[in-house]
């Protein structure tokens, strides 16, 4: 070994020996936290995404905003499961983009527990299963995802957080090489959203519509003659070769998550609330109930219809805005809308996705 790189070694070592002073030290400084807070709420999605923000602000690089951020993420991810380790549910099975969402927002030091439905991971959540709850709300190119607007209506959870994870899908088979597929199993969504990919490079194979892209691996981990199309975490858990990677035909296909808890946040400075309302039947009523947010100076994010599943041709509509509840726009807006939305349920006010 040369000189040079055994003495870059050597500092190497004497950082990663600071590193882990400061680590243990941080360990123990949330460790008294937990202590005050006498495992009350000991998580605090508010707290957790000042943090991330800071660090974001004061990185001074070489390494991205980004990477700091999930390394930082993986550090208050170990302090809180001194405490207690959270259990997240989500759609399962393993493997899935639900799971790799709730490892985003919550890191690896969480356990995740997979449901088969998504009426599952409402349940678990609700009845105290499990500490919080990830589901799919919105996908970029596919709109919204009806069951979770629905569930939220009734549920008694509130959202708390949201994640956003980029959806690359990847070709995986056990064969390490791309000739003899007969077949390609994967979710009905990710074949349409490969569709181009596979009319130019797969021609001719078939494509068969499966539950979900973790079902697709776990088939094709069985079939010598099969591929699937997944993300490349299912890759590693059914023991598959990732043959190609990003083959879905918009390179910016999201997915947006929620994470549900039986609280939601205290506001962190950059936030969002979410709610559900429906206006009277009569003629201007829809346009009386934006009026509020208007008149405040309250951002709407997002806005979405559903049918209410009472009455025919009866809506419900699904807003988004910037801000929080507790603060004044967004606090005044709500109370006016109370008087003029025929349902009002506050689904909840929570941070801004950081990572
Ligand atoms: C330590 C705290 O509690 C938890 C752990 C955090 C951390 O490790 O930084 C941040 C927020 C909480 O989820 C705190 O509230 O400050």
């Amino acid at each position: 070994m040369s000189d040079a790189l055994q003495t870059l070694r050597q500092r190497i070592d004497a950082v990663d020996d600071e590193l882990l002073r400061l680590l243990a030290q941080r360990a123990r400084l949330a460790q008294e936290v937990g202590r005050l807070k006498q495992g009350n709420l000991f998580y605090r999605p508010e707290r957790e995404a000042q943090v991330l923000r800071r660090i974001k602000a004061a990185n001074p690089g070489p390494l991205s905003d980004e990477a700091v951020a999930r390394l930082f993420r993986e550090i208050m991810s170990a302090c809180l499961a001194l405490e207690q380790p959270l259990r997240v549910a989500y759609l399962g099975p393993p493997g899935t983009f639900s799971q790799a969402a709730a490892v985003k927002h919550f890191g690896h030091a969480a356990q995740t527990v997979d449901c088969p439905s998504i009426d599952d991971v409402f349940r678990q959540a609700e009845a105290g299963m499990v500490d919080y709850a990830v589901v799919p709300v919105e996908n970029s190119t596919e709109g919204a995802i009806g069951r979770t607007l629905d569930l939220l209506l009734d549920t008694s959870l509130k959202i708390c957080g949201e994640t956003v994870v980029r959806v690359h899908q990847c070709l995986l088979r056990r064969e390490p090489v791309r000739e003899g597929i007969e077949r390609i199993y994967s979710h009905p969504q990710s074949l349409a959203q490969c569709h181009e990919w596979l009319n130019q490079h797969l021609p001719g194979v078939a494509r068969v519509p499966v539950s979900s892209n973790a079902e697709a691996a776990r088939l094709a981990a069985a079939e010598p003659q099969a591929a699937a199309i997944a993300g490349e975490m299912a890759a590693e858990i059914y023991g598959l070769t990732l043959l190609e990677r990003n083959i879905e035909d918009d390179p910016n296909n999201t997915t947006r998550f929620l994470v549900l808890g039986r609280h939601d946040a205290a506001p962190s400075g950059q936030d969002k609330t979410s709610l559900v309302m429906s206006a009277p039947n009569r003629p201007g009523a829809v346009y009386e109930l934006l009026g509020p947010f208007a008149r405040h100076g309250v951002s709407m994010t997002k806005l979405e219809s559903r049918p209410s599943g009472t009455a025919l041709w009866d809506y419900v509509f699904y807003v988004d805005v910037e801000g929080h509840r507790e603060e004044e726009p967004v606090a005044r807006s709500l109370s006016e809308l109370k008087n003029l939305a025929s349902l009002l349920k506050v689904l909840g006010s929570y941070p801004v996705a950081v990572l």
